[in-house]
């Protein structure tokens, strides 16, 4: 099966596409694997469908499913454009409804991806933690949300235990002096802070936005320090970053 590496931000993903779905729980786990396999936070499986451009499964490196991935979205949108799987302008069919996504200032290595996510739903405004108060926000998977001074310190400890109190992924944030966003993520499925979250990243963006600390259109700077461009059009999150084909590869699936 031939496969590709792909990393949005940080955020790392292995991709291929198939004729059908299947479970791949295991598949997922061993591709993921740091040492063993190939090494992601997690795997991609596009699949045609019948309505939209495509269908797709997302496994976290774990093996677990996960209904959406904001930066795994843009990188499958690269991938299927480039293998000719869906035009530059695509709508895809994941387990949180149709992501629209757009491919720009393409090459076959790397590229500009817009994802439109689908609209943010806001569960919890009040939830109270170690003298915190965490939002939970669901931008397609959930997300506890706590908006601090700063992000220089991430209690990952805390951050593990919130995420099985809530079944939810944990993330900080905190307002730069020119009015964009920093966020630190601790993820679900990978069970630790990856360079980027997608979804954890709208999800501050939209509490920020809501509690009128941030502006519309800005930045946002993951663990990883690349920059993403946010913005809300009163319905849906709009999320734009570059990605990057790190390699392609035979493997014997
Ligand atoms: N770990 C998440 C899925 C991946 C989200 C993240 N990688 C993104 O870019 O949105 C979960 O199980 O809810």
């Amino acid at each position: 099966m031939r496969i590709a590496k792909y990393s949005a931000n940080g955020n790392d993903f292995v991709i291929f596409h198939d004729d059908s779905k299947k479970e791949r729980n295991e598949l997922a786990r061993e591709l993921c694997h740091r040492q063993d396999g190939i090494g992601a936070d997690g795997l991609i499986v596009v699949v045609p469908h019948e309505k939209y451009d495509f269908e797709w499964e997302f496994y976290n490196s774990d093996g677990s499913h996960a209904d959406m991935c904001g930066n795994g979205s843009r990188a499958c949108a690269h991938y299927a454009y480039n293998n000719d799987l869906a035009p530059q302008k695509m709508s895809f069919l994941t387990g949180a409804g149709v992501i629209n996504a757009e491919v720009s200032d393409n090459s076959p290595k790397e590229g500009m991806v817009l994802s439109e996510l689908t609209p943010p739903e806001i569960i919890d405004q009040a939830i109270e933690y170690n003298g915190k108060t965490w939002w939970l926000i669901n931008t397609g998977v959930p997300h506890l949300i706590c908006l601090q001074d700063d992000v220089e310190e991430f209690d990952i400890e805390e951050a593990r235990e919130l995420r099985f109190i809530y079944n939810a992924n944990v993330n900080i944030c905190s307002v730069t002096e020119d009015g964009n966003l920093n966020v630190r993520t601790y993820e679900r499925g990978v069970e630790d802070e990856t360079l980027a979250c997608g979804t954890g990243m709208s999800a501050c963006f939209y509490r920020a936005y809501l509690e009128e600390k941030v502006q519309n259109n800005i930045e946002v700077y993951p663990t990883s320090k690349d920059t993403l461009y946010l913005g809300y059009n009163g319905q849906t999150i709009t999320f734009k970053g570059r990605v990057k084909k790190t390699f392609e590869t035979d493997w014997e699936i």
